[in-house]
């Protein structure tokens, strides 16, 4: 599917707009009140160039003797203090209450999307996974969303506050509003310049989160002691977080020269702005108060073009953040359309069927040479209620082909068919329901025992006569048992109480949860025994085969890799995977006459454990 988003062809001006919406909609949506009271806030923005305008009025008075002047300003004077800090306070806790919401609201859709999208394709895009960490980045940006809105909507009243007081002390003051423009271009290629540090730290960014990742996991901690990895983990740790910082840094540097000529610039308009007005008071044009407020809002007005210009990088920030949570929806969208909405079949039929099935991971490239086809012309059919065993060297192609079936991929050329429906058609979320399976990575969730297992089919998560059968049909060992809590014991050593179990524990709970679904059409185990010795293996694969067979009635098909052929060899269809092809096909005894691959490999296993 290509990464490319819709929206990305937008005129950048509706694209902002765009963007925006989707922030205020959802900060009105997650809490309207709080986002009705933060736009009250830009109110208090008058109060600055407000006060100015009655300190004139005050000094005029003081000079003239004129009391109603004294009244009305020292009351505007006192009026527009209390209002600018109650609504600077008033706003502040508004902003904190709203900015945790939207926050919230945020977090929860990108898990939604990211975690909602169907099958793998999606992950091998570095495209994907570069846009993801730059939306993980700036969650905290997005829940801040409505404050930039508020923000640069404050700047924007205030400016134009300003601006009227501006004309009253003399509409050519005004002027010095031309000194303060070019902040507006200038604070544009600040933003265009993080933008770009930003897009080139992102993917370094990544390595160095995952090698910090990997320093920290007590899992991979023997393997990098024993290895002395340690010392090259930290050099290219080093190396990571330095590309990463560099793009900012200089970014930074850039940005400190662009505000510092704004800064020179406006200084200059400044001093003619106040020398103009004091001139026009030495020749009797302009009085005491007007220069009072002239210095006081000129001052301001530094402040009040640069305002909208900071609130406006700030927003470009917050609008790429809201412009990439719109990616990931498109992307959503376009991953989960055409994907195919029948129901899957009630039972295998005339079972499954692969067709001509060619296969290369996404982003392998687009070339005709062999190298990048993990899979090429595989046609296979697989009778309901059959216990079919993968076997093949490394690389070959076998877990590939699992995750053909179970839908994790589609296939690039070529089908999979199910009861005589090609599954392309077939909803990937109903397809799922009836599948189940354990592999070779499999995830170790810190929550209660029985939950752990029960995850497998969640209607019977609870139910404890279910999560024991799957259980001590994965296991014929009484893991419940020897668990302080039993089946309510928590798992994760983290937790208080937890307890941590090995990798074969784990690995057994995993087996339980594949057992749990009542009456899968396809149930696939890709090495989920890896942890477990050859004859735990083998008489756990009898067990379960032996189940599968009696239930043939049912029609689920078993599908089996394995390295290890004691165990392959009791399958009812032995499928050779050799360099992407199914190079033999047939029972232990077809294949051993056969004296082919899987005879070879079969004696050379043999052999090595005589
Ligand atoms: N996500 C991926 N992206 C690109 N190439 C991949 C990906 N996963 C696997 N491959 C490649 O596809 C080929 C087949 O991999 P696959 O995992 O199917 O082999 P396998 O037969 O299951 O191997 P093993 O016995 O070692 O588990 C390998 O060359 C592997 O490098």
């Amino acid at each position: 599917m290509p990464i490319s988003p819709a929206h990305r062809r937008e005129a950048p001006m509706r694209e902002h707009w765009a963007n925006l919406a989707l922030l205020v909609r959802t900060a009105v949506r997650t809490d309207p009140w709080r986002s009705l009271g933060s736009l009250l806030e830009p109110l208090g923005s008058l109060m600055f160039p407000l006060f100015g305008w009655f300190l004139g009025l005050l000094v005029d008075g003081l000079l003239t003797d004129d009391k109603a002047r004294l009244t009305t300003a020292a009351v505007g004077l006192l009026a527009t203090v209390a209002l600018r800090y109650v609504a600077a306070y008033v706003g502040t806790a508004i902003r904190t209450g709203l900015a945790e919401r939207v926050g919230f609201a945020f977090d929860e859709e990108i898990a939604r999307l990211a975690g909602g999208l169907p099958g793998l394709a999606h992950q091998e895009h570095t495209g994907y996974r570069d846009r993801l960490e730059l939306l993980r980045q700036s969650q905290g940006a997005l829940g801040q969303s409505l404050n930039h809105v508020v923000s640069t909507a404050n700047a924007v009243v205030g400016a134009l506050g300003t601006a009227v007081v501006l004309v009253l002390v003399h509409p050519l003051v005004l002027l010095l509003v031309v000194f303060a423009l070019p902040a507006l271009p200038l604070a544009a290629l600040q933003q265009r310049g993080h933008a770009r540090a930003e897009e080139a730290s992102a993917a370094p960014a990544r390595l160095a989160r995952h090698l910090r990742g990997l320093m920290l996991d007590p899992r991979a901690a023997p393997e990098l002691r024993v290895l002395g990895l340690g010392p090259e983990l930290l050099e290219r740790l080093d190396r990571a977080w330095t590309a990463a910082r560099l793009p900012l840094h200089r970014a930074q540097v850039v940005a400190f020269a662009i505000s510092a000529v704004r800064s020179l610039v406006f200084a200059v308009g400044f001093g003619l702005a106040v020398g103009f007005v004091l001139w026009r008071a030495a020749r009797g044009l302009a009085g005491a108060g007007d220069v009072v407020t002239a210095v006081v809002v000129c001052q301001q007005v530094q402040n009040q073009v640069l305002g909208p210009a900071y609130g406006l990088a700030g927003m470009g920030r917050v609008l790429r953040a809201a412009g990439r949570l719109r990616w990931l929806r498109t992307h959503a969208a376009a991953a989960t359309a055409g994907l195919g909405d029948r129901p899957a079949p009630d039972s295998l039929g005339e079972g499954i069927e692969l067709s001509e099935v060619s296969f290369r991971y996404p982003g392998t490239g687009t070339g005709t040479g062999t190298g990048t086809w993990v899979l090429r012309e595989v046609s296979v059919r697989i009778r309901p209620g059959t216990v079919v065993a993968v076997v093949g060297e490394n690389g070959a192609g076998k877990s590939t082909l699992v995750k053909l079936l179970t839908r994790l991929y589609e296939p690039t050329e070529g089908r999979v068919l199910v009861a005589g429906t090609d599954l392309a058609e077939v909803s990937p979320d109903s397809w799922r329901r009836r599948v189940s399976g354990a592999f070779q990575d499999f995830a170790r969730p810190e929550f209660a025992a029985q939950y752990a297992v029960g995850l497998g089919d969640l209607p019977r998560r609870d139910d404890g006569a279910a999560v024991r059968s799957a259980l001590a049909r994965a296991t014929s060992t009484d893991l419940f048992g020897v668990l302080p809590e039993g089946s309510a014991t928590q798992l994760g050593a983290t937790w208080p109480g937890g307890v941590d179990l090995s990798t074969g524990q784990w690995q057994q709970l995993a087996l339980g949860r594949a057992l749990m679904r009542p009456d899968p059409l396809l149930v696939c185990f890709d090495e989920p025994t890896a942890s477990l010795d050859a004859p735990t293996e083998h008489a756990l694969f009898e067990r379960y085969a032996a189940t599968a067979r009696a239930g043939r009635a049912a029609g689920a098909v078993t599908v089996l890799v394995s390295h290890r052929f004691s165990t392959v060899r009791s399958a009812d269809l032995i499928l050779v995977v050799d360099r992407g092809r199914i190079a033999e096909a047939g029972t232990h005894a077809d294949l051993m006459e056969r004296a082919g691959l899987y005879a070879e490999l079969y004696a050379m296993q043999a052999r090595s454990h005589a």
